[in-house]
């Protein structure tokens, strides 16, 4: 399943915290993950339900994404919550630590057509990520980092080397059958050049954009997934040349010492399409 909007920066809200609730009405932020989860204490997880449901009735999230994180479904939670999160209006709803793709069909048994999201944060939701993105009804794919370093027992590494085949994994796997991925929260949250540096490796990888849990961390997710005024500008160039050479009945132009053919065109033209939908998001 398809989904061509932006998301750059998608934070995790705790659904149990009112003025966190509040405050990202005015956060630019591409979407936002209301959270029942990890976020969530036990004695609140009931209340946060309620607590959720009242901030999107009243609404105010403008174009944003609203997903809403349930617990899975083996907890006395899950259900409830995903029957919740369908009659909250949702966008999309997050399942926790899917494994295959019955966990999806046994989540799309109560939530019917809202499209789905899944955490990919096991060892056999790695192994079966590509069934998992064939999913009829999967949009998109949030690496669980966190959980998927605990159950490989890896130690935290800049470089993130120890996760690299399973983030390869489920990137290869959304590319191949077309839905969104986005990569895992950098927990050290005033660490901004930590930050940057992550999120640069994640835009390098090809994953659509970064999941955050502060707002500190917007403004650098955004700047870090949004095109470059350089790669602006390159894509602009590259297409003016090669309609030059392709009027002239070539296939090949150069720009900047490179060889520009048509498949580099398709890329430049996501490019612009993918600056115009910022601008548009920001418009609102
Ligand atoms: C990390 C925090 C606990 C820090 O909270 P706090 O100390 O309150 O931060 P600040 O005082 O700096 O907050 C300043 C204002 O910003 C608002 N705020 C804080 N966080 C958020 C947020 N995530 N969204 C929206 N607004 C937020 C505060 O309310 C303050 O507002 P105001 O008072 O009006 O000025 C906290 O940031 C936090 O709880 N973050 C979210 C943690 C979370 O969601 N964790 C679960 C997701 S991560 C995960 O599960 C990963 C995955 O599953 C895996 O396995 O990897
Ligand atoms: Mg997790």
């Amino acid at each position: 399943m398809a989904l061509d909007r932006p998301l750059r920066s998608v934070l995790y809200i705790p659904g149990s915290k009112p003025r966190a609730l509040d405050k990202a009405r005015g956060l630019p932020v591409d979407a936002v993950i209301f959270d029942l989860e990890d976020a969530v204490s036990l004695e609140e997880k009931e209340s946060a339900r309620a607590t959720l449901a009242d901030a999107l009735a009243e609404g105010g999230y403008g174009p944003r994404l609203k997903i809403v994180r349930i617990n899975g479904f083996d907890t006395e939670w899950g259900r409830d919550d995903a029957q919740a999160a369908k009659d909250m209006g949702a966008d999309a709803i997050l399942l926790p630590k899917v494994n295959s793709p019955a966990d999806l069909d046994a989540l799309a048994e109560i939530t019917g057509d809202t499209p789905l999201w899944a955490m990919m944060e096991t060892p056999l939701g790695m192994i079966n990520a590509p069934a998992i993105a064939a999913h009829a009804k999967l949009q998109g794919m949030v690496m669980g980092t966190n959980d998927l370093a605990k159950e490989l027992q890896t130690r935290f590494r800049p470089d993130r080397l120890p996760l690299q085949t399973g983030l390869g994994l489920c990137l290869l796997a959304a590319k191949a059958h077309g839905c969104a991925i986005v990569d895992g929260v950098y927990n050290a949250f005033k660490d901004e050049d930590g930050l940057k540096i992550e999120c640069d490796q994640g835009r390098d990888m090809g994953f659509d954009g970064k999941t955050l849990i502060h707002p500190a961390q917007v403004d650098i997710a955004n700047a870090a997934f949004s095109p470059s005024e350089d790669e602006i500008d390159l894509a602009r160039r590259q297409i003016t040349a090669f309609e030059e050479v392709e009027a002239s009945g070539q296939g090949v132009a150069v720009v900047d010492g490179r060889i520009v053919e048509n498949l580099h065109i398709v890329t430049a033209r996501e490019t612009l399409a993918k600056a115009d939908a910022i601008a548009a998001m920001a418009k609102g």
